[in-house]
């Protein structure tokens, strides 16, 4: 029957660029936007001719995108081939279909290698589906003459087709494909892809990682298969080797991470076409994965917002590349603003992990602390503060301000030197006017930078007055919360519930 899986979409709040080099840390947030992959036979029975020729037929179909793209499997190589146009090709999920049933041939027995062959015989029928909250609607909304506002994003329907950035537009440091806010849509979608698949053909069980069972899990084994395919079938799609934080999270849900070490996937690099994909999902398998990857979540009381100022999104590898070069040349300078980022980065966990802490240790200060801040602009948190409990947890929300100004400054720096938009003017205005609302902990450009959204973290009810700041800002806050769920199982199709959501949401406006 038909199995449905999701990855959460990412919002890299701290280590941009340096999350790239090993041991630098990266804090990643997974959230409430998710991708989903739809799986199922396409046949009910076994069509006679594939049993003679070998093949089995694969059909994806992207609604948003109105493409549907037919494959011929091949039982023997397991490689794919497109019977439809090139345009309406999809690397990522097609590496991800290779990679999944690799690492089932590379795991299983005679017995069950006969039962894949006749599932895969009854072909494939893949669905994705990424929510609305990947893409940016501010044109639709702007020419449907609606408001700004979150509100105006939900009465969108669920799964709206997807804008692409007009084509004179896309390319070297300018926009992507299509246009997307940056929450890391390729790599839910592939995990979300190789979820489902691994879960359909019996690679893994991902029955304890469904909503209402993720208490009871006992080990994370199944959740390493995806993560490895997953960013396998990434990096090899992208053409790249990133730092694979946006894969992690996808997975495992919000966390610190620190990257593997790029060789583990050198098999899968180096394989010629000639190569058994058996043999190098084999070595991928077996390579040493040295990530790491620590609990990490929001101290209680705030939000994560994210705001879209409205530009249809940055290229991310065009500004990798010209941060390399910039190291590349001035390794002196740029050693420097690296290691005042990488001291901001840790200052900021820190000070969130505290806060965490003293949330713990006693709540009713901390939360009436957050209370009468939310209320407050920044300068004024301490002068309410009447007794030196409440004074300690002021203290670390200022330190983790002062962190967050440090790390924008050298994020400035670094985009200055390396001749690329990381915190362009027109978000330092944005991230500075926003910083200054009442009950603003911080705010920042997410990831790479340049004219993604930018993300705030609001404390206690505040984030309500931020929005319709920002709406009257001429940016617009989506409907992205941060929620700590990586992989998940799904019982049905998406669509069936989220219709029901937004029936209740347009009910509520
Ligand atoms: N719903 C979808 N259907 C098919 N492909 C999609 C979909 N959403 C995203 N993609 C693919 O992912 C690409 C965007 O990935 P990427 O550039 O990594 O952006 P992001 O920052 O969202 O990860 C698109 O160009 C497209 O190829
Ligand atoms: C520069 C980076 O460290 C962070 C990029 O983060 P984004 O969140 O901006 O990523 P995209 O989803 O690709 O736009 C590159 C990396 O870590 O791979």
């Amino acid at each position: 029957m038909a199995v449905v899986a999701s990855a959460p979409g990412k919002v890299l709040m701290t280590g941009g660029y340096l999350v790239l080099e090993r041991p630098n840390a990266g804090i990643v947030l997974s959230t409430n936007a998710r991708f989903y992959a739809i799986v199922k036979p396409l046949y009910e029975e076994i069509k006679p001719e594939s049993w003679a020729w070998g093949w089995a037929d694969v059909k994806l179909t992207s609604p948003q995108m109105a493409r549907e793209t037919m494959y011929k499997l091949s039982l023997k190589n397991l490689k794919l081939q497109s019977v439809s146009s090139s345009e309406s090709r999809n690397p990522f999920v097609e590496h991800a279909v290779e990679y999944a049933i690799a690492a089932a041939h590379a795991t299983f027995d005679n017995d069950k290698k006969d039962i894949l062959q006749k599932l895969l015989l009854k072909g494939l029928d893949i669905t994705i589906l990424g929510c609305n909250e990947f893409y940016s609607y501010r044109n639709q909304i702007e020419m449907r003459g609606l408001p700004l506002t979150p509100q105006s994003l939900a009465s969108l329907p669920p799964f709206t087709s997807i804008t692409f950035n007009a084509e004179d537009s896309i390319g070297e440091n300018r926009k992507p494909e299509v246009a997307k806010t940056g929450l890391g849509s390729s790599a839910a979608m592939t995990t979300a892809v190789v979820a489902s698949l691994l879960h359909y053909i019996g690679v893994v069980n991902l029955s304890s990682f469904s909503e209402d069972q993720s208490h009871g899990r006992k080990d994370d084994r199944d959740l390493d298969m995806v993560h490895v395919i997953a960013q396998t079938a990434h990096c090899i799609s992208q053409g790249k080797v990133g730092s694979g934080f946006d894969v992690s999270s996808a997975v495992y849900g919000s966390q610190r991470y620190v990257r593997f070490s790029p060789e583990v996937l050198s098999s899968a690099q180096n394989a010629g076409m000639a190569t058994p994909l058996t043999e190098v999902i084999d070595d991928v398998l077996k390579a040493k994965w040295d990530h790491e990857r620590t609990k990490f979540s929001l101290p209680p009381l705030m939000t994560l917002l994210l705001g879209e100022p409205g530009s249809g999104g940055s290229s991310t590898p065009s500004m990798v590349g010209a941060v390399k070069k910039w190291q590349k040349s001035d390794p002196q300078n740029s050693l420097e603003t690296w290691r005042k980022l990488s001291e901001g980065n840790s200052a900021l966990e820190m000070h969130l992990n505290t806060l965490c802490k003293l949330a713990e240790r006693n709540y009713n200060v901390y939360e009436c602390v957050i209370n009468y801040c939310s209320l407050l602009p920044a300068e004024k948190w301490l002068e309410r503060a009447n007794e030196p409990s409440q004074a300690e947890i002021v203290r670390e929300l200022l330190g983790a301000r002062d962190a967050m100004l440090g790390i924008r400054y050298y994020m400035r720096k670094m985009g200055e030197a390396a001749g690329i938009p990381i915190e362009p003017e027109s978000q330092t205005h944005l991230l500075d006017t926003t910083m200054n609302m009442e009950g603003v902990l911080l705010a920042g450009v997410p990831g790479a930078g340049g004219f993604d959204a930018v993300f705030a973290v609001t404390l206690g009810a505040s984030s309500e007055n931020v929005t319709k700041t920002w709406s009257s800002l001429n940016v617009l806050a989506m409907l992205v919360t941060e929620d700590p769920r990586g992989v998940s199982l799904e019982v049905n199709d998406p669509r069936a519930k989220e219709i029901t959501a937004a029936v209740s949401s347009i009910q509520l406006l």
